[in-house]
C-alpha cells in the first residue's frame, strides 16, 4: 500500500479578486527635491559653465568665420548639412557664443559661466557654498554695466566687445548725455561695480612720523582716546551690500569683535602703532570686504551681550565671594591701633644706607642693550637736569615719594615690543556659513531644531550661539554634548549648554585663520594704560576681542596649568612684562623660582631693580629646591613682619599702610617703611612638590591664605595638574586659575573644576576661571627677544645698590639641639644690642623687622641680650625693659665681652 502523503492543496486565486500591483507614486515635486536630481542638475550646470567658457573663448578667435554663417542660417544652421563652423564646440558652440556675445553682451557674457558655476557647485555638494541670489545680482548688473562700458570704450573696433545690447544702450546714453557724460557715468558705474563686487582696500602710502620721545613721569599720565568702537555685523539675505548667511529660514547674526584702539601715550610712542580700523571680511571670492559699512545694519531679535562666555552653572557651587575673602584676609584693627593724633605729624623716612648707585650697571645682553644705550644717551640733558632740580631738594612735609631712589627710572616703551601679524580678525564668510550649516545639520540629526543662530568671531575661535526652537529642552542638548562634538568633528570644539544667563547654547569652533594677539596691542590699549589697578596684568583677548586686563592684587593669586608646549612660559612672560610696564622698581619685587633653570633666566638683568632674594645668596633666580624652601619660609616671615607693621600702623591692608606712610604718618624709627608688592612666580610647581612635598606645600598654602592683604601674591605654574600636585589646600586658596590645553578631561577638572581645557587648541588658547566664571581667552604673545629687550632696557638703567632682601630663614631642624651659650654669640649680637639701646624698646619684633630676621633668630638674640644684661626679663605681651640706657654703657659691656 502506497504511503500517500496528503497534499495540502491551495486553491488557485480567483483572477477577478487579484488586486493590481500598486505602482509607486512619485510626484514631480518629490523628484525635484530628491538629492540625486539636484546632483545631476548640478553636474549639468557645471558642464554648461564649461561649455560656454570654451565656446566663448573659441569664438574670440573664430568669430570672423562663424559670425556670417550663424547670421545667414539662424536656427537652421543645426539642420543644414553642408555648413561648417570653426568653433571648438561646433555649431552649437558657435550659435550660443554668437547669440550671447555678438547679439548679447560681448565679453560680459562670461558672467553666465560664473552663474552656472555657482549653481552647479551648490547643487552638486548639496550645500549653499556660494550665495546664488548674490551671484545672480552680480551677473545681472555686471552684464549691463560691463557690456555698455566695453561698447563705449572700444567704439570703432571690428569685434563687438560689448555686444549688441551694450551698443544699443550705449547709443542711448550718448544721445542723452553726450560722449563725455557717458564716459564719466560709465567709469563711475564700472568703479562702483568693482567696489560692490570685490570691495578692494585702498591704502594711502604710509607717512613717516617723527615722534619726539617724552620722558615719562609715571605710567598713569596718559591721554584718553575715544573708546573703542564695537563693530557689529548683521547679515540678512535681503541686504544686498553685505555678505549674507541665511539658510532654511535661520538667520545668522555675526558679531564682529571690536578692535581696541591704542591709547595715544607719548611715553609709549603710540604713533608707532598702526591703528586698527575696520575688520576685514573675506567674501566667497576670497577677496576682502570692509564690513564697517554694514555695522548696525539691522535690528535683530537676538541681541548678543559682549561679555565673555561663561559657564557659571558648572562652577556655581564653587563660587567664591571675593569680597568675603578680602575681609577675611584683612587684619582686624585692634586696641593697639594708633590714632593719627598720637602720631607725630610728619616723619622723614630714614635714608637708605646706600643711596642708589650712580654707577650705571651694564646689562648682560649684547645687541639690544647697545641700542638702548644710544637711546638713553640721546635724551635731552636739560630734561634730566630739570627733573633732578625738582626732586633734589625735597620740600619738607611733602608726601614721601618711594620712587625718588631711582628718580630717573624710565618705564619701558612700547617700541621694545613687536606686533605679530596684522592683528586684524579675518572673518571668512564661507567658513562661517559652512560651520553654521554643519551645526544646523548635525543638530537636526538629533531632532533638535534651531530658531536662530549667531556667530561671534574671536581671534582663534568663533562662538556660535544657538537659540533652540520652542519646546527643545536644553538639557537634551547638554546630554548630547559629546555626540554633537563628535559629529562636528573639528578639533577644539567646546559646547556650552547653556550659556549662563542667556538660555542659548554656545558652540566654539576654531577659526581656520587664527590671529596672534600681540602683547604690544594689549599694553597700548586704553584699559591697560588708564586703570588704577595695583598690579595690572594684561592676559589676552576674549572671544569678542575685548582685552582681558585684570588686577592681580584682587585675584589674589594665580594658578596656571597646561601640557608642555601649550603656552605656559609665554603666559608667565606676559604677566611679568605687564607688571614691568606699569610698576616702578620701588613698588614691586619679584621672587622668581625656576626649577627648569632656563625659563626665567631672562630676568636676571633686572635683579637690582625688581628681584628679591635671600640674604647671602648669589643667585636671584632660585633653582635649587632647598633654597626654594628657605625662600618660601622667608616670604612667610616677611608676611608676618608686614602684618606686625600693619597692625602697629592700624591699617587693614598694604594700600592703606603705604598711603599712610607716603603721607608721613608712620614713624620710620619704629621700623615702618614703604612696602613694595611682592609677586612670587613659580614655574614648574609639580617638580617642587615631587622633590619637597609638604615642605613646599605648607608655606605656599600659608602664603596663599594670608598674604594678599600684605601685598604678597603668587603665580604658580605646573605642567601636570594632577590631584597630588594641586592638592585641595592649594586649590582652595587659588580662586583664579588658568588652564592652557591639557591632556585629559580629568586634568581639566582638576584645574578648573570643569572640563573643556582638553578641547583647547594650544598656542595660548586658554580658559581662565576667575570670579566664578570660566572665560576662553587667547593669551597675548610676547616673544623671548622682546622680553630680552624689555629686561635690557630696565637693566641698563641706574639700579638700587643691592637687591631687595627677604628676611633670613634658618631651618629649625638645623637649629634644634643648639642650646644658648653666652660665649657662642650670634654674629649679629652687637648690631641687635645697638638697635635695642638706640630705640630703648626691648622688642623681638623690632629686631625681626629692622634686621630682617626670622622670629627664631630674633628670639635667640633677645635671649642673648637678656643673658648679657642688656634687656630685662620677658614681660609677656609688653616689650622688655632696656637696662642699658646709653651708648657708652653698651660700649663698656661689649668691651668686657670681648
Ligand atoms: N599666546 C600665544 N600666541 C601664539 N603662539 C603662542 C602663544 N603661546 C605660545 N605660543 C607658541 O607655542 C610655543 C610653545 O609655548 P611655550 O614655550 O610657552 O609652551 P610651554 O607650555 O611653556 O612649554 P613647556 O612647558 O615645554 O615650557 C611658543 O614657542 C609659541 O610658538
Amino acid at each position: 500500500m502506497a504511503n500517500r502523503l496528503k497534499k495540502k492543496t491551495v486553491p488557485p486565486p480567483d483572477p477577478a479578486e487579484l488586486k493590481p500591483e500598486k505602482e509607486e507614486q512619485i510626484s514631480i515635486q518629490e523628484v525635484a527635491k530628491d538629492d540625486r536630481t539636484k546632483k545631476i542638475i548640478g553636474a549639468v550646470s557645471l558642464l554648461i559653465c564649461l561649455f560656454l567658457f570654451i565656446a566663448f573663448t573659441s569664438y574670440l578667435f573664430t568669430w570672423q568665420d562663424d559670425q556670417d554663417k550663424v547670421q545667414q542660417f539662424g536656427v537652421r544652421i543645426f539642420s543644414t548639412a553642408d555648413v561648417k563652423v570653426n568653433n571648438l564646440l561646433g555649431v552649437l558652440g558657435a550659435y550660443a557664443a554668437h547669440n550671447l556675445m555678438s547679439y548679447g553682451f560681448g565679453l560680459a557674457a562670461y558672467l553666465f559661466c560664473t552663474f552656472f558655476f555657482v549653481l552647479g557647485i551648490n547643487l552638486l555638494f548639496g550645500k549653499k557654498v556660494f550665495s546664488l541670489l548674490r551671484n545672480l545680482k552680480y551677473m545681472l548688473f555686471g552684464l549691463l554695466v560691463i557690456s555698455v562700458a566695453l561698447s563705449f570704450f572700444t567704439a570703432g573696433s571690428t569685434f563687438s566687445w560689448g555686444g549688441a545690447t551694450g551698443e544699443l544702450i550705449e547709443q542711448w546714453f550718448v544721445k542723452w548725455i553726450g560722449k563725455v557724460g557717458t564716459g564719466a557715468l560709465l567709469s563711475l558705474a564700472v568703479f562702483s561695480y568693482f567696489v560692490w563686487r570685490f570691495n578692494p582696500t585702498f591704502h594711502l602710502p604710509a607717512r613717516k612720523k617723527i615722534v619726539k620721545q617724552v620722558i615719562p613721569e609715571m605710567p598713569q599720565a596718559n591721554q584718553q582716546t575715544e573708546p573703542a568702537t564695537e563693530a557689529k555685523l548683521f547679515m540678512e539675505e535681503t541686504t544686498s551690500t553685505s555678505n549674507k548667511l541665511k539658510q532654511k529660514g535661520q538667520r545668522v547674526t555675526v558679531v564682529m569683535p571690536k578692535q581696541e584702539e591704542p591709547v595715544n601715550d607719548p611715553m609709549n610712542e603710540m604713533a608707532l602703532i598702526e591703528k586698527e580700523d575696520g575688520i576685514t571680511n573675506r567674501d566667497d571670492s576670497g577677496k576682502r570686504a570692509d564690513l564697517a559699512d554694514v555695522v548696525n545694519e539691522a535690528a535683530i531679535p537676538f541681541e548678543i551681550n559682549k561679555s565673555a562666555l561663561t559657564i557659571n552653572d558648572l562652577y556655581a557651587d564653587k563660587e567664591i565671594n571675593f569680597d568675603e575673602q578680602e575681609e577675611e584676609a584683612e587684619i582686624p584693627l585692634e586696641a593697639e591701633e594708633m590714632t593719627i593724633d598720637e602720631l607725630p605729624t610728619f616723619y622723614e623716612p630714614i635714608p637708605k644706607k646706600n643711596t642708589a648707585s650712580t654707577e650705571v650697571k651694564k646689562p648682560v645682553l649684547g645687541a639690544p642693550a647697545l641700542e638702548i644705550k644710544e637711546a638713553l644717551d640721546n635724551e635731552s640733558a636739560e630734561e634730566s637736569i630739570a627733573a633732578a632740580a625738582t626732586t633734589a631738594a625735597p620740600v619738607p612735609k611733602a608726601d614721601y615719594d618711594p620712587s625718588l631712589d631711582l628718580r630717573d627710572y624710565k618705564y619701558p616703551t612700547l617700541d621694545l615690543l613687536e606686533t605679530h601679524g596684522s592683528e586684524k580678525i579675518v572673518h571668512d564668510a564661507e567658513e562661517l556659513e559652512a560651520n553654521k550649516n554643519q551645526i544646523i545639520e548635525t543638530l537636526k540629526n538629533y531632532d533638535i531644531d534651531i530658531q536662530r543662530i549667531a556667530a561671534t568671531v574671536g581671534p582663534t575661535v568663533t562662538l556660535y550661539e544657538i537659540v533652540p526652537a520652542p519646546g527643545v529642552r536644553i538639557s537634551r542638548i547638554k546630554n548630547l554634548e559629546d555626540d554633537i562634538a563628535l559629529s562636528l568633528a573639528a578639533l577644539g570644539i567646546r559646547i556650552i549648554a547653556p550659556i549662563p544667563g542667556k538660555g542659548t547654547i554656545g558652540i566654539e569652533v576654531p577659526n581656520v585663520r587664527k590671529t596672534v594677539v600681540s602683547m604690544k596691542t594689549l599694553l597700548a590699549s586704553e584699559k591697560f594704560q588708564n586703570n588704577n589697578y595695583s598690579l595690572p596684568i594684561a592676559i589676552g583677548k576674549k572671544i569678542d576681542n575685548e582685552n582681558f586686563i585684570v588686577d592681580l592684587a584682587s585675584m589674589p593669586h594665580l594658578l596656571m596649568a597646561g601640557a608642555t608646549g601649550q603656552g605656559k612660559s609665554v603666559g608667565i612672560n606676559t604677566l611679568l612684562v605687564s607688571l614691568l610696564y606699569k610698576k616702578h622698581p620701588s613698588q614691586l619685587k619679584f621672587v622668581l623660582v625656576d626649577p627648569k633653570k632656563v625659563e626665567l633666566s631672562l630676568y636676571r638683568v633686572i635683579e637690582k631693580h625688581f628681584l628679591a632674594k635671600l640674604p647671602g645668596e648669589e643667585e636671584s633666580i632660585i633653582t635649587d629646591t632647598k633654597k626654594v624652601i628657605y625662600t618660601l619660609n622667608a616670604l612667610c616671615i616677611e608676611m608676618d613682619n608686614r602684618y606686625d607693621l600693619l597692625k602697629e600702623a592700624g591699617c587693614r591692608n598694604i594700600k592703606e599702610y603705604n598711603e599712610k606712610f607716603i603721607k608721613r604718618k608712620l614713624n620710620p624709627q619704629k621700623g615702618h617703611q614703604f612696602l613694595p608688592f611682592i609677586v612670587l612666580v613659580v614655574d614648574e610647581f609639580a617638580d617642587l612638590i615631587m622633590t619637597a612635598g609638604k615642605e613646599v606645600e605648607m608655606p605656599i598654602a600659608r602664603l596663599a591664605q594670608l598674604a594678599r592683604a600684605v601685598g604678597i601674591h603668587l603665580i604658580i605654574a605646573t605642567q601636570r595638574p594632577s590631584v597630588n600636585i594641586i592638592t585641595g589646600t592649594i586649590k582652595a586658596n587659588f580662586p583664579a586659575r588658568i588652564a592652557f590645553k591639557v591632556s585629559s578631561k580629568i586634568d581639566s577638572r582638576t584645574i578648573l573644576d570643569a572640563g573643556g581645557a582638553e578641547q583647547l587648541i594650544g598656542k595660548g588658547d586658554m580658559l581662565i576661571s576667575y570670579n566664578g566664571d570660566i572665560t576662553r581667552l587667547q593669551c597675548a604673545f610676547v616673544d623671548t627677544p622682546e622680553v630680552e629687550q624689555v629686561a635690557a632696557f630696565i637693566g641698563y638703567q641706574e639700579n638700587f645698590p643691592e637687591q631687595y632682601f627677604l628676611p633670613e630663614f634658618e631651618d629649625e631642624k638645623e637649629l634644634a639641639g643648639k642650646d644658648f651659650d653666652a660665649s657662642d654669640r650670634d654674629p649679629l649680637f652687637e648690631d641687635a644690642a645697638k638697635l635695642i639701646v638706640a630705640n630703648q624698646i626691648g622688642s623681638t619684633s623690632l629686631i625681626q623687622r629692622k634686621m630682617k630676621l626670622g622670629y627664631n633668630r630674633a628670639g635667640r638674640l633677645m635671649d642673648q641680650l637678656e643673658a648679657a644684661g642688656i634687656v630685662g626679663k620677658n614681660a609677656g605681651s609688653k616689650a622688655r625693659e632696656v637696662l642699658v640706657k646709653t651708648d657708652g654703657e653698651l660700649f663698656e659691656i661689649l668691651e668686657m665681652m670681648q
